[in-house]
């Protein structure tokens, strides 16, 4: 089976990402190299098992695997989320060199990642995404965690995987709308960095949208590239990593809004907050006035959402947004810190923004629902 590859050389640490359709059918060839023994703990949940758990058990071949099928959905990336995964990993005489695979979306790589973090203080980690967020984005990079009462990601780990597994022939069962979600992360780096990314999403939306194999290839590959360079020029978040959260300040404080529920997705909110972000890079000056449309109109013809007008039922006023957004982690001496962008593919940190500006946008954005 042919993939493509993309090196994560973190020192120490180095890993490979490989992209293909059908990976998962040598899973153990894959895997073996990481295996002191043929045993691995797989943590999942019901949609993708039920989708795809056979497929999985036969690529595993000789290798014994143990199987914790939880609820799918946002909910599940909690503490009593974690609280499983963990007993799960214990209970099992899981050791602590026995590898822990996260086979799911970005929901179970988060908190499986988190539990192999913490189980018998680190246990090794194989991401295997099954969603196209998941492939592009929360499989690389190692930053893992669960949600709070207080807000999105709050506790959490880094714990860098030892090997991805994308394998693009499960994004076929993916619903529509997790598609369109996932998306909503791959236009970010165009965004954020690659201009000339952008313009291809701009002339093979098409393609991806039908999930043509060689453009989900450019699309996951491309993306993953970016994430991998980013993660190894900072991979704790002390400065650069933060463009990856071109979008999220706005997004986590929507998801918060909305109970982590259906009524937003977490890719949706990042389409969402990376229109806003251009929003207000516009209205601040910073980039050209045409940029927020342009992306806007990109997002509109792909079909993902792209403004607070997209999310169904009540939303809180500007004020109480901006509340939520006082537990970004990026916050520093109390203030916000934002992803502002010069143009599409030139984003940039700030601390510099405005609060009334910021909150100005978000009641103009609320009146027009
Ligand atoms: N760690 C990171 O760097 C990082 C990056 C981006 C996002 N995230 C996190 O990822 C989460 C969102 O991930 P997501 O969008 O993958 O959501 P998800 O894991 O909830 O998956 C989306 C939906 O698709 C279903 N599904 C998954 N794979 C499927 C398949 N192959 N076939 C059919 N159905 C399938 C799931 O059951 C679920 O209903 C959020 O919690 C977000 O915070 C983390
Ligand atoms: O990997 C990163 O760094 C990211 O910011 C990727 C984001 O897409 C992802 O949603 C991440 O979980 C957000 O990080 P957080 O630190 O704001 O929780
Ligand atoms: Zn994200």
């Amino acid at each position: 089976m042919t993939h493509r590859t993309v090196p994560v050389p973190l020192p120490g640490r180095d890993y490979e990402i490989r992209i293909g359709a059908g990976l998962i059918a040598d899973a153990a060839t894959h895997l073996a190299p990481l295996l002191r023994r043929p045993r691995v703990a797989v943590i999942t949940e019901a949609r993708v098992a039920a989708a795809h758990r056979a497929e999985l058990e036969a690529g595993l071949g000789d290798v014994a695997s143990e199987w914790l099928v939880l609820e799918p959905g946002e909910a599940t990336k909690s503490w009593d989320g974690l609280r499983r995964a963990t007993e799960f990993l214990l209970e099992g005489r899981f050791e602590r060199t026995d590898l822990v695979v996260a086979f799911g979306g970005g929901v179970i790589g988060d908190l499986a990642g988190f539990a192999a973090a913490t189980a018998r203080r680190g246990m090794p980690l194989v991401q295997i995404p099954t969603t196209l967020l998941a492939q592009v984005d929360s499989s690389v990079g190692g930053k893992t965690g669960i949600n709070t009462p207080q807000g999105k990601n709050l506790a959490g780990a880094f714990h860098q995987p030892s090997l991805v597994l994308a394998d693009l022939g499960l994004l076929a069962t993916l619903p529509e709308r997790d598609f369109l979600a996932g998306y909503g992360e791959v236009v970010k780096y165009g965004l954020l960095g690659d201009a000339a990314f952008f313009d291809w999403l701009e002339a093979n939306w098409q393609a991806v949208k039908a999930r043509e194999e060689a453009a989900l290839m450019h699309a996951v590959h491309r993306s993953c590239e970016m994430k991998a360079e980013i993660v190894v020029r900072d991979e704790t978040e002390q400065g650069d990593r933060a463009l990856l959260n071109l979008g999220h300040t706005f997004c986590h404080a929507l998801e918060a809004a909305t109970g982590y529920s259906d009524r937003l997705l977490h890719g949706e909110g990042v389409a969402i907050g990376c229109a806003l972000a251009f929003e207000l890079s516009a209205r601040l000056g910073l980039c050209p006035q045409e940029d927020p449309s342009r992306l806007s109109a990109h997002l509109a013809a792909m079909g993902t959402k792209r403004s607070l007008a997209d999310i169904p039922g009540d939303l809180p006023d500007a004020e109480a947004l901006m509340g939520l957004m006082m537990q970004d982690k990026k916050v520093q001496d109390g203030r916000l810190r934002f992803i502002l962008a010069r143009g599409i593919g030139g984003a940039f940190v700030t601390s510099d923004v405005p609060g009334d500006a910021v909150r100005d946008m978000l009641a103009e954005a609320l009146a027009a629902r």
